[in-house]
């Protein structure tokens, strides 16, 4: 049985999350890669760190330049994340004819198009099974298990850091600071925690995603991309009150104008199965039109959940690296020469349902005021919230949620509603999925 030799860049939470499941469950692994997998060269710039790590199954050096240009190496593992070092490192690791295994949402996400292309030319493998969800084996279903059908739409909580801090806000009434320090701790966050927060990292995840359900090139600038900091706890409360959770949704969606890919808070009735989804748990949902939906459920974050995800691609690469490169699944699911140019839409083109808040002054014919400038708009209300004020007050809260239609028409009319006297300050929006 033949060993394939693997070089790993950064032994951090994932790197040392993959040293040791592959240690612990080698033998298994062997018997079904039909070959040994083993680390014998791990760089990272904490050399003493590394070395307590790995202790002396293998060659520890600070230079990632000396693990992609070994000529023993067949496989490059990188897990430093970001786009500097990383990408250079990818490119020297795939000019070098090594296959790459990376969980690097950032650099695939913003650099793939290269890598991939790249990796083609020189007709090596590129494995990212841990850059999207973690743990959760999406990439193989979207790439493989779904390959029949045309997928029309996914949706996921992909991001592990921020349903961990709205799960343990809501539950144990925690501030946010408090709780994003604990996903630090617990090793969800990335190494800039904004990309988590502020819904970066699964739009990164989204993006990826998209390209390989639609058949199109990674294209995260043409994301739009909100996160969590500005959601407000009166928003969760009022959600909860009409049958909604609120969650941080990625979503990639086929229209018959173009691709929406958007990332926001999103509300979603509580009653899905999605909804139920807490902590650093992830789910993606993909309806795909032979199938219906389909739901992917499990740990998105953390050494091991990730590791489990980079060593099935260490599997996968080991046993076909003998295979012709033609006959291979393409990096982005669809043959290279068969990508669509369907253009992604700006989010003013998007369609889909919303929640509007709005402060008014308690006096008569507001409502009537605020409803018709949304008929007049075309926007028709599903559903409608209003509270008394409390005592002594004359201001008060009126909630709507609205059927489909497009984002343009929401703001204008928002316009129109938040220059009417008797609405005080802005009026908050916050996007809804019904899911079905
Ligand atoms: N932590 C998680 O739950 C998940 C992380 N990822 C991705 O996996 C990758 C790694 O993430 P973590 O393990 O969490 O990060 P980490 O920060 O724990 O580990 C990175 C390691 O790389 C080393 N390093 C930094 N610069 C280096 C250089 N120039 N040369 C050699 N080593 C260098 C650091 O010393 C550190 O040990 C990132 O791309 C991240 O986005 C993906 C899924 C889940
Ligand atoms: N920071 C990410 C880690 C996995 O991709 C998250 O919180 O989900
Ligand atoms: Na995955």
């Amino acid at each position: 049985m033949k060993t394939i030799k693997v070089g790993l860049l950064g032994i951090g939470t994932v790197g040392a999350g993959t040293f040791n499941v592959l240690k612990r469950n080698q033998e298994e692994i062997s018997r079904r890669a039909g070959h040994g997998i083993e680390i014998v060269m791990v760089a990272d710039l904490d050399v003493a760190r590394a070395k307590e790590l790995v202790g002396t199954h293998c060659e520890v050096v600070s230079d990632g330049n000396l693990v992609v240009s070994n000529p023993e190496i067949d496989i490059v593992v990188e897990l430093i994340g970001g786009y500097g070092i990383a990408k250079d490192l990818v490119l020297k690791a795939i000019a070098n004819g090594k296959h790459v295994v990376t969980a690097n949402k950032a650099l695939l996400a913003t650099h793939g198009d290269e890598i991939f292309q790249a990796a083609q030319n020189k007709g090596v493998m590129v494995a990212y099974e841990a850059a999207v969800a973690g743990g959760i084996p999406i990439i193989k279903a979207l790439r493989e298990g779904l390959t029949a059908n045309r997928i029309e739409w996914i949706a996921g909580i992909i991001n592990g850091t921020t349903n961990f801090i709205l799960s343990e806000m809501r539950d144990k009434g925690l501030d946010f600071d408090t709780v994003l320090k604990e996903a630090q701790r617990l090793g969800y966050a990335e190494a800039d925690p904004t990309f988590d927060i502020e819904g970066v990292d699964a739009a990164h995840k989204a993006t990826l995603m998209a390209a390989i359900a639609f058949g199109i090139p990674v294209q995260f600038d043409k994301a739009h991309v909100e996160g969590i900091t500005k959601l407000e706890a009166v928003d969760i409360r009022y959600a909860e009150q009409l049958g909604y959770r609120i969650k941080l949704l990625g979503i990639a969606k086929r229209t018959s104008q173009g691709i929406e890919l958007r990332v926001h808070p999103t509300l979603i009735p509580a009653k899905r199965l999605i909804a139920n989804v807490e902590g650093a748990m992830n789910a993606v949902l993909v309806q795909g039109d032979a199938v219906g939906a389909t739901l992917y459920y499990g740990k998105g974050a953390g050494a091991e959940p990730t590791a489990s995800a980079v060593i099935a691609d260490l599997v996968d690469i080991a046993r076909l690296a003998d295979a012709d490169p033609a006959h291979r699944v393409p990096h982005l699911a669809f043959q290279p020469n068969a990508m669509a140019d369907t253009p992604i839409l700006p989010i003013s083109e998007v369609t889909t349902s919303y929640y509007l808040r709005m402060h008014v002054a308690d006096k008569l014919g507001v409502l009537a005021n605020v409803t018709s400038i949304l008929a007049d708009s075309t926007i028709s209300i599903d559903a409608m919230l209003q509270k008394e004020p409390a005592l002594g007050e004359t201001q008060t809260d009126i909630i709507m949620l609205t059927h489909q239609t497009q984002e343009k028409n929401v703001e204008a009319a928002i316009k129109k509603i938040e220059a009417l006297t008797t609405v005080v300050g802005k009026v908050t929006k916050i996007r809804l999925e019904h899911l079905s």
